[in-house]
């Protein structure tokens, strides 16, 4: 085959050559051989078939166009012999991606970790991450089910395809084959990915699997609740999967949680109502009030009880702007709890239109040590209201904010539509004091009210070693048990700490730590309670003095500036 240096020659003498000076093979071109040099020879072909036909004589190029319609073909041919593999390939295998920030993965992984043949698999991954899983349904054969041995814990170890191999199983006499990838995602993340294959023309069998893997996983769930919270990229992530919690642990006072579950069970089986009439199906609540009165507990408690899931959107997150607030919103489920915390706290001044072009500057101003800090949000609250209502605005949701600070709370947010209802969350009243008592105490199980046997007495070396330099810690340890209370008991005594306990002025929440101190000597809660409150008033005197601020009379500390 002629080099291409060879080829260039060729052509550039051709075409430089002067007629009577072509050369030998040109003028074979042309059918016309000179005999006499000096007659002029034939010309250099001047229509452009003429030039094609030239340019083909020339051997070299003739090879060279020969092996690029050679590559072509073959090259055509492969893509071909691919497409018609993928054809075939598809239509007798169906295939499912799934990827690791989706729920479907947790769901696939529990329930690939759950099926019987990872027993004879050769090539496993060995893993204790539970998928936001509580419970032990991906624990491996022969482990021991008790979740409070200390040993065993919340880590339960379980099999998962390995990265390395590619694993295949029978389900429901389809063949399938596992594939588990990692790729590398945003920001050089290492992110997993599952691809399913079953031999199988109907599509009806990868449904199956997949409802089953969802079943198995929300049965798995089912005695919690999942928390999802936004990531950097604003996709939504599964985070924790949270014990319910029962209603009647939260002590409100009374028609408070009737109201919320009533409504919220109510809104969410009127969808016809709300779509015949035009109105959007959305409903907001906000809950307002003194910290730790259960504001947050409750929401969490409802969505255990509604069955929904709580989406945490954290509208102090740094990065989070209007824009990517939006889509956040627009990307929830339907049919789910979105929870916006300290709703206040997302703007570093009073959460009002008047004030939303106040320059940062002004907001945590050294000179004003009192200030609070700049925020690194940049919501503003027209971005929060179109966020909250706007077109992206997802149907079927429940919206649940709270604040502390009511009167800092711009009307257009709080109005019907955006907040349907508000509800105000108190200090403890003796009612709540007296409820709590009462939880606290109340036996569990008939175990309990049996186990009424004080703990042996020490022995000698124990009343020993009790001599010796005492343990440092602080706080009240929980190790030793005393006899449990009956429930008629528990009554008398519960009513005597409501007594004790002064209306509206110390949280929900103080009271459950105080209590905790006395887990286990109900009798001396009451005993001690008078001090306690003295101690908790002279500690409040000598923190608003040190702060400069007003003490805030007993009576008016709700943490709420005015009725809605
Ligand atoms: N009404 C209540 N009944 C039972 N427990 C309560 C109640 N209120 C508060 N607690 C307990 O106090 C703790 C804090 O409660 P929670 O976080 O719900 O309060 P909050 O009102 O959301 O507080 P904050 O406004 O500071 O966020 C929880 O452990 C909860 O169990």
């Amino acid at each position: 085959m002629a080099s291409p240096f060879l080829l260039v020659q060729q052509v550039v003498t051709a075409l430089t050559a002067k007629p009577g000076n072509a050369c030998p093979d040109t003028r074979a071109v042309n059918g016309t051989i000179s005999q006499d040099q000096t007659q002029p020879g034939p010309s250099f072909p001047a229509d452009i078939s003429s030039i094609i036909a030239f340019l083909l004589s020339l051997s070299a190029l003739g090879d060279w166009f020969k092996l690029i319609v050679l590559g072509g073909v073959l090259e055509t041919c492969r893509r071909l012999a691919f497409h018609f593999y993928r054809k075939i390939y598809n239509s007798f295998f169906i295939t499912a991606t799934f990827e690791e920030d989706d729920s479907s993965y947790d769901w696939m992984m529990v329930w690939l970790s759950s099926q019987p043949f990872w027993k004879q698999a050769r090539d496993v991954q060995i893993t204790t991450r539970n998928f936001g899983l509580n419970s032990n349904a991906i624990m491996i054969e022969g482990e021991p089910e008790d979740s409070s041995s200390v040993v065993n814990g919340n880590r339960q170890l379980s099999y998962l395809p390995s990265t390395s191999s590619v694993h295949s199983f029978w389900y429901k006499r389809r063949w399938v084959r596992v594939t588990r990838t990692v790729r590398e995602g945003y920001y050089g993340r290492r992110e997993d990915v599952l691809e399913i294959c079953i031999l199988s023309m109907d599509h009806r069998i990868l449904n199956e699997l997949l409802i089953e893997a969802k079943k198995t996983y929300k049965a798995a769930e089912e005695r919690s609740i999942s928390i999802y919270v936004s990531d950097t990229n604003n996709n939504w992530r599964h985070i924790a999967s949270r014990p319910k919690r029962p209603l009647n642990s939260i002590v409100l006072d009374p028609g408070i949680k009737d109201l919320l579950v009533d409504d919220a069970k109510d809104f969410l089986e009127s969808k016809p109502w709300y779509s015949a009439r035009g109105i959007p199906f959305r409903r907001g609540y906000l809950l307002y009030g003194a910290p730790g009165s259960g504001k947050t507990s409750i929401i969490h408690s409802l969505a255990g009880e509604l069955g929904l899931d709580v989406y945490v959107i954290s509208l102090s997150r740094a990065g989070l702007d209007d824009a990517a607030l939006n889509d956040l919103i627009s990307d929830l489920p339907e049919k789910c709890i979105a929870l916006m915390e300290d709703i206040d706290a997302a703007f570093s001044h009073t959460v009002n239109r008047e004030q939303d072009n106040e320059t940062p500057s002004k907001l945590g101003h050294p000179d004003n040590p009192r200030s609070p800090p700049a925020s690194t949000s940049r919501i503003t609250l027209s971005g929060l209201l179109n966020a909250l209502d706007g077109v992206g605005a997802q149907e079927g949701r429940i919206l649940f904010a709270t604040t502390n600070k009511y009167n800092a709370l711009d009307p257009a947010l709080c109005r019907p539509g955006r907040m349907d209802i508000h509800v105000e969350f108190k200090l403890a009243s003796k009612y709540q004091a007296r409820e709590l008592y009462r939880c606290f105490y109340f036996p569990d199980s008939e175990s309990d009210e049996e186990d009424s046997a004080e703990k042996p007495s020490k022995s000698p070396s124990e009343k020993d070693s009790s001599n010796s330099e005492p343990t440092s810690f602080s706080g009240h340890s929980h190790q030793s048990r005393k006899r449990k209370l009956r429930p008629a008991e528990v009554d008398v005594l519960a009513a005597q700490f409501g007594d004790v306990i002064p209306e509206r002025e110390f949280s929900m929440a103080s009271l459950q730590g105080y209590l905790m101190t006395f887990k286990i000597r109900p009798e001396e809660a009451i005993k001690d309670a008078p001090a306690w409150i003295e101690k908790e008033r002279a500690e409040r005197v000598k923190n608003a003095k040190a702060a400069d601020v007003p003490v805030v009379p007993a009576s008016d500390a709700t943490g709420v500036d005015e009725e809605p």
